[in-house]
């Protein structure tokens, strides 16, 4: 089990004369992720979502820091060890596809994550190539020569071939049509059957009520939702979270009298 105890993230602020002062940016954040759960994290733009995936991997940039524990099976893990067990045990997805080294070539970075493994062979990253819907010929190519949602479903590509037991995924199915997200959450389900625990940013309540177990909600720099699929869809949560699913359609579709046409 992969916990998150406790965690704030500050920032570095300076004073005019020089002092340092640390500003809070995330309170007092704790939840844990299972194996084989596939937990959505939501919030509103710039709740910290993307930082508190950072600070497990101890990614955070050096104007900001964590305070609190990132557990693994309840061990509480040292910076320098966190950085040891990136691509290994934890896998980032980030949200910017500038996470792809322009010097390298999708076929590079994919024969790295398979490299982990130790899976290797042609006939497994062609497999992930097809359930990622990509073509052989994007081996070739370069990140600058990819499409946004291309990039994005090499990320992907990389975290499904790499032999991580938690993967922190941001925002991963941003710029991707629905068949495509849907098709990339599939992927996610799959790695879920096999006992990977992801924890998925995401934007897109809907899909999250869709496709997660548990979903989280940030709020005003702390965490104030932890509820399951079925707590979301029974009308519990937070007053933000409720206005959020009541204002999709997917919450009216499931209200509506049968034969009725939905909004
Ligand atoms: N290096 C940094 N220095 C100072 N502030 C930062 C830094 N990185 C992020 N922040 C601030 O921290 C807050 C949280 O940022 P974060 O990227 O985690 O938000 P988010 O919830 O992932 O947003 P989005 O959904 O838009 O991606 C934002 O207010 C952002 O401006």
């Amino acid at each position: 089990m992969l916990s998150f105890k406790h965690i704030s993230i500050e920032r570095a602020h300076y004073r005019w004369y020089g002092k340092k002062q640390w500003r809070p940016l995330l309170h007092d954040v704790s939840f844990s992720l299972n194996p084989g759960e596939l937990v959505a994290l939501v919030g509103t733009s710039g709740e910290g979502k993307s930082l508190l995936l950072q600070s497990a991997l101890d990614l955070l940039p050096d104007n900001l820091r964590r305070r609190g524990d990132i557990c693994l099976d309840g061990e509480t893990l040292p910076p320098q060890q966190l950085r040891r067990l990136r691509g290994t045990t934890l896998c980032y997805v980030p949200q910017g596809v500038d996470a792809l080294n322009p010097l390298l070539t999708v076929h590079s970075h994919l024969n790295r994550a398979m490299r982990l493994t130790n899976s290797g062979g042609q006939g497994v990253l062609s497999q992930q190539l097809q359930r990622h819907q990509l073509a052989l010929d994007v081996l070739k190519r370069y990140p600058r020569q990819l499409s946004g949602g291309m990039a994005r479903r090499v990320l992907a590509c990389c975290a499904t071939l790499s032999p991580a037991r938690y993967i922190l995924a941001d925002e991963i199915t941003a710029w991707l049509d629905k068949e495509a997200a849907a098709q990339m959450l599939d992927q996610l389900c799959l790695l879920r059957q096999r006992g990977c625990g992801i924890l998925w940013v995401t934007h897109d309540l809907a899909l999250a009520a869709r496709y997660a177990d548990r979903i989280l909600s940030l709020h005003q720099g702390t965490l104030c939702d932890n509820l399951t699929r079925r707590q979301l869809t029974e009308g519990g949560g937070s007053e933000q979270l409720r206005a959020h699913w009541q204002a999709l359609p997917e919450y009216h579709t499931l209200f509506a009298p049968e034969g009725s046409p939905s909004c």
